[in-house]
């Protein structure tokens, strides 16, 4: 009778010990260990993006303009001083001279001069105008010798139907996000090539992935993009270059603002799931993280769109059941 308390405390003793000499420091290692894997993660970053030039194009306004704003460290300003302090050798692109020298200015009254000698170079160029880029990536080889990170951020988005929208407006999207992004990334990559090292960032969407009515010119060119930095990953991988695709969800930008509509006026509304979407802050730190762990791709979206995602690629039937019924809706809507 007495044995049973006996043998109870006994396990109770060795489960105690078991506790004290093999869980607790099992589970004290494995969080060292990953503090310290972070840390190592992090000094990595740190190194990487230190002394690099990083060439951001669409740096004028929304994803872009924060993406320098951010680094590391949540609050903006904060971010721009420890991102001038890590000492990345900036290149600012847009179409707006004037804006990119306001940016550039309060990037230099941020900098910390014992930490960062770089005062960021700007570079105006229109993506619809394809010899203003190759003259702007020989500016940039020009005075900087060299771009290790090159980010091509700028874009416009699209609203519209197919059937009334003009191939001109199809025609202006695809320039933008696709072949304007193309022709600078080949105009830099011998230099690339040359010097074995580069690391090129492609900004997508989930429309890259899937297809949403009334976004045709927008998602087919986010479609493109995808496809086309998926093939020039995988080709110049033997140079040690490294590819990354970013697709995020709805972000708090001007995007929906500066969209062209189908007879190629801008469209000039905020839309709600824009206003609603993830901050530039939030997703220019997923961008730096990816970039400084140079991660092949990386959704940024909701469980939603995810989801859409996956079912788009598993049950196709029901993915376009829904985008037609979405379609019926929306039209609705406007009719109304
Ligand atoms: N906001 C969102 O919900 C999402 C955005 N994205 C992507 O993020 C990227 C950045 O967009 P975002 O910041 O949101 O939008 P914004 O409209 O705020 O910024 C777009 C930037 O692209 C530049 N740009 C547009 N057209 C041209 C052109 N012809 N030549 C040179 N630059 C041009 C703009 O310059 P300017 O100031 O002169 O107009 C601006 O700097 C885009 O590729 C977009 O597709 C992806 C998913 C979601
Ligand atoms: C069993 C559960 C099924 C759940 C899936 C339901 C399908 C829901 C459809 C969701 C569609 C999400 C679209 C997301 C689009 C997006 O995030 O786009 C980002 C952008 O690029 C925004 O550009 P825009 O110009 O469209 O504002």
């Amino acid at each position: 009778m007495a044995a049973e308390p006996a043998r109870k405390a006994v396990q109770k003793g060795r489960l105690m010990d078991l506790t004290s000499t093999v869980i607790i420091p099992l589970l004290f290692g494995s969080l060292g260990l990953f503090s310290l894997f972070r840390l190592l993660q992090w000094m990595r970053m740190r190194a990487y993006l230190r002394g690099a030039v990083v060439v951001v194009t669409g740096a004028t306004s929304g994803l872009g303009k924060d993406i320098h704003f951010s680094l590391f460290l949540a609050s903006s300003k904060e971010c721009a001083k420890a991102f001038h302090a890590a000492g990345s050798r900036l290149v600012l692109c847009g179409r707006d001279s004037e804006k990119l020298q306001d940016l550039a200015q309060e990037l230099s009254a941020m900098t910390d001069h014992r930490k960062n000698i770089h005062k960021p170079h700007t570079v105006v160029f229109d993506l619809l105008d394809t010899k203003t880029i190759l003259n702007a990536a020989e500016e940039i080889l020009k005075y900087l010798g060299h771009v290790d990170i090159l980010i091509n951020n700028a874009g416009i988005s699209y609203r519209g139907t197919i059937i009334d929208t003009g191939l001109d407006v199809d025609k202006k999207v695809m320039e933008t996000n696709y072949f304007g992004p193309v022709a600078l990334t080949k105009a830099l990559l011998p230099s690339m090539i040359k010097r074995r090292q580069g690391h090129i960032v492609a900004i997508s969407s989930v429309q890259g992935k899937i297809s949403i009515p009334f976004r045709s010119a927008y998602a087919a060119s986010k479609h493109a993009t995808q496809a086309f930095f998926d093939c020039l990953r995988a080709e110049v991988e033997q140079y040690d270059i490294d590819v990354t695709v970013i697709s995020p969800g709805y972000i708090q930008t001007n995007l929906s603002l500066n969209a062209v509509t189908a007879d190629g006026s801008r469209y000039g509304v905020m839309d709600k799931n824009t206003a609603e979407g993830r901050t530039a802050a939030e997703v220019a730190q997923v961008v730096l993280y990816a970039v400084g762990q140079k991660k092949k791709e990386v959704l940024v979206a909701g469980l939603k769109p995810s989801l859409a995602v996956y079912l788009r690629n598993l049950f196709p039937r029901l993915f376009f059941n829904l985008m037609a019924t979405r379609a019926k809706k929306e039209r609705k809507t406007k009719d109304s």
